[in-house]
């Protein structure tokens, strides 16, 4: 059995789907203010429903604390923040996609449902990892000489 290929939109059927906009969302953020309200509860929802979010947060937290009380240079510093951010931006898009995923497939096993939770989980283990690598070549050396100066 031959499977169906849909046609690549045209114009038309482009500013259709541009007019009806959002139609399928059941509500639209009215402002910019409403928008942050509903950023911040899938902050929220993600430090409360996520281990993973908790520990990646404390450490985040502790690195830039750390670089800070170092003296490192403000270059140094942002680098561990950029880092750091890409982390937890990643551990809120993989709670997104569990989600997504649950909704989708609910309680049944599906290969494409473990591919994206697999995939998801594997792209903040490899931010993780850079992090980590970038935090401690920037912070090991101060802390060493600071550790040696003070013994
Ligand atoms: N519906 C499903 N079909 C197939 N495999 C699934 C399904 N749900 C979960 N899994 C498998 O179980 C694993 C753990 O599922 P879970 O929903 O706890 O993901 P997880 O929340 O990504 O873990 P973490 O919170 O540690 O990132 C997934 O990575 C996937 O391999």
């Amino acid at each position: 059995m031959s499977q169906q290929i849909s046609p690549p939109p045209t114009p038309n059927r482009i500013s259709t789907l541009v007019s009806k906009e959002r139609e399928l969302s059941w509500q639209i953020a009215s402002n910019l203010f409403v928008s942050f309200k509903y950023a911040w509860a899938g902050i929220s929802y993600s430090f409360q429903t996520q281990r993973n979010f908790r520990i990646h947060l404390s450490v985040c937290a502790f690195a830039i604390g750390l670089s800070i009380f170092l003296h490192l240079q403000s270059v140094e510093i942002a680098i561990i923040a950029i880092t750091s951010g890409l982390v937890l931006t990643l551990e809120l898009v993989n709670t997104a996609i569990e989600s997504l995923v649950d909704l989708t497939v609910k309680q049944t096993y599906h290969d494409l449902a473990k591919v994206a939770k697999d995939c998801a989980a594997g792209a903040v283990l490899v931010s993780a990892l850079v992090s980590l690598l970038v935090a401690a070549t920037l912070l090991l050396p101060p802390l060493v000489a600071l550790i040696v100066t003070a013994f």
